[in-house]
Order: structure tokens, then C-alpha cells, then sequence
């Protein structure tokens, strides 16, 4: 037992030793591999030739997996690891592995204000390709290897979301590889129904092979406002009122340092900035939750930032969770010398982590985020100080739709909802484990809130098909014939169901 103890707290407290020295040169190289790859591939071939065979080959594999009497239900070839979650994917090792390694951008339609992109496209490559060129997506999740694939079959959100709802909400069409092998493509106004259905289904309903996204211009900078509150009631004031401001915002989100202190930030877009530039994603540059926290000292205060400084603000930092791995990555010596080499990929660092830090993990932090309505969001930030303490907490408010689906709005109207991101170690002394967690899972329930899935969920199947609306899912599941090709949403996300 004590040795236990003692290997977790060496392990735990010594990561960064592996990290600095061995993770962070691998993914920097990793990094210059990737554009490399990429910039000779959209040299030396034409992207949406080449995708005809990528879908072809898609179908193949599917025909195959007929042909093998259609024994044990297929899923992507995706690496667990490489997943921007916490949570380990068993099943890939028992399923079908189809390969859906398709990462190129297929176009922009000026005309239409469209991209269309391959599901392993990243939203750090999205990004990089659509400002040089004067457009952006509304929305732009902020970490880098988000992949598109993901954020459609799980789900997206980001500080322009009060504007423009979720990634889903942004998405024109889709092209599916069903459980037949056949081809399909879906949106608004063909095959309604499946492209409605898709969001959310984690991979259920087929295989997705393009993705259709709407862009809007984009401008040079952000011009953001910091803006310190000293009282939750400060808070959900001002955040409303910035939410639903009649001149527009076109990003809100907030941070919260304790139940009492935050900053609200908003901002938009702007080509002539007002002062200096602040290059926030430069690699010597402040963790950005640091900088936000700076402005307690100074009061309100405006920034000018490079819009892809600003998509990616968090990507350095992994929001707050680099500092239990890299406890001095914030010192200006580190970020000087080594801060060029951050942040060490997600996907090396689940690769290589231990049995014991996972569990330790589990034990001491929380990774969730929880979509409630803003009208509860007050309590809610209440029950979460007095149950788990976790600090940062991020707060980013969405427009949900009634559009049909697995997660809508609960009226006949759109509504405001707050993302609640809880990334984090548990400070509070009523913690008590399961049973906590329980009450949690009560809580969101009273509060009708939907859980984001990609931290899996805790919920019985019964709970889970209560918070998400199961009635097209269901009915696109027997229409497609997907009993025998896919498992529930419910057996990828819920751990006990999933093993
Ligand atoms: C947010 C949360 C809610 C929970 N709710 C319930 C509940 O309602 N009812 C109940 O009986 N038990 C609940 N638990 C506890 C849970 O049931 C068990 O501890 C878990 O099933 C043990 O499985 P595992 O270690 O194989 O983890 P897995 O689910 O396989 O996860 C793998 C590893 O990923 C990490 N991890 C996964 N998810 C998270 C996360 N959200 N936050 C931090 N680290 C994570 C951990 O390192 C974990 O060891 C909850 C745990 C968490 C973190
Ligand atoms: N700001 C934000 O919104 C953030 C969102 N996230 C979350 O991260 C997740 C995305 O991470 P990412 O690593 O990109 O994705 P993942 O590899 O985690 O994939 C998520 C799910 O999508 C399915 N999927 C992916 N591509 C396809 C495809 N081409 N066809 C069918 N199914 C597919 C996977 O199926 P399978 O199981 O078969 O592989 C899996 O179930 C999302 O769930 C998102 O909610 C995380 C951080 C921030
Ligand atoms: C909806 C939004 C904005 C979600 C943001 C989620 C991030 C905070 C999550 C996504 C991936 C994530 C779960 C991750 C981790 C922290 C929180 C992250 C970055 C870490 C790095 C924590 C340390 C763990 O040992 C491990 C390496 C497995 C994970 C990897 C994924």
C-alpha cells in the first residue's frame, strides 16, 4: 500500500521529467512530420480525385465486413490514443476496424460560403488554411487536433456559439458510408432525417467521408475585453447581458478563478487594431488563463490578438491542465527556452501514461464539461463550488436550436445554455467520490442539462436515454440497419457497458 502510495506521487510529480525531455522534442518533430506530409500530398496530388478512392476504399471494407456474416459491429481504425479525451476506447480492440484515415481539405466554394473537408482534417489545419485566405468558420473549437470527424459525431462549441450554436449547427452537409456500403449524402434538404441524426451518434449510423461546413469572412484580429467580476451575481449578469446585446458580440465566454472572481470576455472581429498587438500563441508568451487572470491587478482592459492566436488560445495550455504536468511551464525561463516545443501532444501523452496515473486521475480530478440552461447555470456554478471546488472553471454560453436530433433545445424555441468546463483537481471537503458524482448526475437531471460525451458519462442506460432525446436516433438506427454494424451511442461512452 505505502509503496503504492509512493510510486503514484513519484510518478504523478515526476511526469514532467518524461514530458520536457522525451514527449515535447517527439511531438515538436511529430508537428514538422504532419506539414511536411501534408504540403508535399497537396503538391503532388489532386485532393478530391484522390477522395473518390478514399471513399471506395471505405466501401470495400464495409463489403467485407458483410462478407464475414457481420459477426461483431465495425467502428473507425482510429487509435484509442489518439482521441482528444480521457477516456480509453476497449472496443476498438473487439470491433470491426474500418480505415477512415482521410485528411485532406477538398475545397473552398466562395459562392456558397462553403468548405468541404475530410473527416481527419483537423480544426488546427481548418484554421491555418482559411484566415490566409480571408474566411474563417464560425465556429473554431480551440484545441488544434480536434478533428472534424469528431466534432461532428460528438459535438463542438465555442465562445462564438451564442451566435451560432453548436459545430453541428455550422455543418451543411454530410457524405456517409452506411452500414450496406453504400454512399450517401445528406443535409437540410435531402435525407433530412440521417443528416439531423448524425450529430452526437458517435460513430452509430455510418461512416462519415466528407463534411460540408459553412465560412464566414474573417477579420485580422480579435478585439477582446477582459472584463473582472467580483460576485457570481456580477457574473451571470454580465454575461447575459452580454450574450443578448442588441450591437452583437461575437464571442463571449467567461473564466471563473473562484465562486466569486472571474472575467468575462468578449470580443470581435477587427482589421485595424487600436494599440500594440498582443501575439498571445507566441511561444514565450503568458499560459493564456495566467493573462486573464492578470487583469484582477489592472481592471477592464481591451487586447488586440491575432484571430488564430485567439481560436487556439488554450491550445498551449490544454486550458488549465498543463500545470499538473508541467508545473513550471508558465516560468519565463521555461517559456523562453523550451516554450517553442509546447504543448506535447494529447495523443503521446495518453500513449504513455501509467496505469497509476490514470487511477489517480480518476480518484483526484474531474475532466467534464455540463451544457445547462443559462436561467440554471447560477445554480449550478453554486452546487459545483460546494461539491467538487475545481478552479478554473470555464464558462461558454451556446445557442441551442429545437432542430431535431439527439440534443435540442426543450422548448419550441432556441435557447440559451451554458457549457460548464470543469477541468481539474476536486479542493472541496464534501467530496465523497461515487456518492458525489451521484448527486451530480441528480443535479444535472433536475436541471434538465445534457453532459458533453466525450469524457464518457456515468449515467445508467436509463438516466442517459432521459437527458438525450433518443426518437430519431432510434428510428434512423432501424431504418439503416444498424443493429448488427454499430453498437448504442450509450456502449461507446458509458465504461461499463463499453468493456
Ligand atoms: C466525472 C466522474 C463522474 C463519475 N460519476 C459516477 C457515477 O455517477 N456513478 C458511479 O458509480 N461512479 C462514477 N464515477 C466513478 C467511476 O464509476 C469509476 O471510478 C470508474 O468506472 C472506474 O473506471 P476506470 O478506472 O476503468 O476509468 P475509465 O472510465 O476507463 O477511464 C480511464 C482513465 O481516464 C481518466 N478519466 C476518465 N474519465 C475521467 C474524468 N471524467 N475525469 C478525470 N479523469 C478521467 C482516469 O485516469 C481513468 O482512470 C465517476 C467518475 C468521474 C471522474
Ligand atoms: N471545444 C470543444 O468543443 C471540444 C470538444 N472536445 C470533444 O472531442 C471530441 C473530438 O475529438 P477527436 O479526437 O477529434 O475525435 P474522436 O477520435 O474522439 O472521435 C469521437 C467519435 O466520433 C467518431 N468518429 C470520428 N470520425 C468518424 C468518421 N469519419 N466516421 C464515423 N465516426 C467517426 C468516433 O468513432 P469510433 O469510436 O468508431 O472511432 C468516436 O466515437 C468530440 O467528442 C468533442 O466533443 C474536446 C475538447 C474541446
Ligand atoms: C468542451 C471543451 C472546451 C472541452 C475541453 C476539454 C479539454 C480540457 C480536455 C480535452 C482532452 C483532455 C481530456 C485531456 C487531458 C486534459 C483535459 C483535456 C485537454 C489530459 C491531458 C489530462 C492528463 C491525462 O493523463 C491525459 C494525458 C490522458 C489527458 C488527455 C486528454
Amino acid at each position: 500500500m505505502n509503496l503504492e502510495r509512493t510510486l503514484e506521487y513519484v510518478l504523478h510529480r515526476y511526469r514532467w521529467i518524461f514530458v520536457c525531455f522525451f514527449l515535447l522534442p517527439c511531438s515538436f518533430l511529430y508537428d514538422i512530420y504532419v506539414v511536411l506530409r501534408n504540403w508535399i500530398h497537396f503538391c503532388s496530388k489532386d485532393a478530391s480525385i484522390e477522395h473518390q478512392y478514399k471513399v471506395k476504399h471505405v466501401q470495400k471494407q464495409v463489403k467485407e465486413w458483410i462478407k464475414t456474416g457481420q459477426k461483431i459491429p465495425m467502428c473507425t481504425a482510429r487509435p484509442g490514443w489518439k482521441s482528444t479525451s480521457v477516456q480509453d476506447p476497449q472496443y476498438k480492440n473487439k470491433f470491426y476496424n474500418i480505415e477512415v484515415d482521410m485528411s485532406d481539405i477538398l475545397g473552398i466554394n466562395e459562392k456558397n460560403k462553403t468548405i468541404l473537408v475530410e473527416p481527419s482534417v483537423n480544426i488546427g489545419q481548418i484554421s491555418a488554411y482559411l484566415i490566409p485566405v480571408g474566411w474563417t468558420l464560425p465556429i473554431v473549437p480551440e484545441l488544434e487536433s480536434l478533428t472534424v470527424g469528431g466534432l461532428v459525431n460528438g459535438q463542438g462549441v465555442e465562445s462564438s456559439s451564442h451566435k451560432y450554436g453548436l459545430f453541428q449547427h455550422i455543418c451543411v452537409s454530410f457524405e456517409v458510408v452506411l452500414a450496406d456500403g453504400s454512399v450517401l449524402k445528406c443535409s437540410k434538404v435531402e435525407n433530412t432525417d440521417i443528416f439531423y441524426a448524425i450529430p452526437w451518434s458517435y460513430g452509430t449510423l455510418g461512416f462519415l467521408t466528407a463534411v460540408e461546413l459553412q465560412i464566414i469572412p474573417s477579420k485580422k484580429f480579435v478585439e477582446l475585453t477582459y472584463q473582472p467580476v467580483y460576485s457570481l451575481d456580477e457574473a451571470m449578469d454580465s454575461f447575459e447581458k452580454e450574450i443578448k446585446r442588441r450591437t452583437g458580440n461575437e464571442f463571449v465566454d467567461g473564466i471563473m478563478f473562484s465562486k466569486d472572481r472571474g472575467v468575462i470576455m468578449t470580443g470581435n472581429l477587427v482589421d485595424t487594431p487600436k494599440k500594440t498587438v498582443n501575439a498571445i500563441g507566441n511561444w514565450y508568451k503568458q499560459w493564456f488563463y495566467k493573462h486573464v487572470e492578470s487583469f484582477f491587478e489592472t481592471g477592464k482592459a481591451i487586447d488586440y490578438i491575432p484571430l488564430r492566436d485567439y481560436y487556439h488560445r488554450h491550445t498551449r495550455s490544454l486550458f488549465w491542465t498543463i500545470e499538473e504536468i508541467i508545473p513550471f511551464g508558465n516560468h519565463w525561463v521555461f517559456r523562453w527556452f523550451f516554450g517553442w516545443m509546447t504543448p506535447p501532444k494529447i495523443a503521446f501523452l495518453k500513449l504513455t501514461q501509467t496505469e497509476i496515473i490514470k487511477k489517480l486521475y480518476l480518484k483526484t480530478q474531474v475532466i467534464h464539461d455540463t451544457l445547462v440552461p443559462l436561467s440554471t447555470t447560477k445554480d449550478m456554478i453554486s452546487f459545483y463550488d460546494e461539491a467538487y471546488k475545481i478552479y478554473p472553471l470555464w464558462l461558454c454560453p451556446f445557442k441551442l436550436t429545437n432542430e431535431p436530433g439527439f440534443v435540442h433545445s426543450k422548448s419550441d424555441e432556441d435557447e440559451f445554455y451554458v457549457d460548464i468546463g470543469l477541468y481539474g483537481r476536486i479542493n472541496s471537503n464534501n467530496f465523497e467520490g461515487n456518492k458525489t458524482h451521484i448527486e451530480h448526475l441528480q443535479t444535472l437531471k433536475k436541471k434538465k442539462a445534457y453532459e458533453m460525451l466525450y469524457a464518457g458519462t456515468y449515467a445508467t442506460r436509463e438516466e442517459f436515454r432521459e437527458m438525450f432525446d433518443h426518437t430519431l436516433y432510434d428510428r434512423i438506427r432501424k431504418s439503416l440497419s444498424c443493429e448488427k454494424a454499430f453498437p448504442e451511442i450509450y456502449n461507446k461512452v458509458n465504461k461499463e457497458a463499453r468493456n
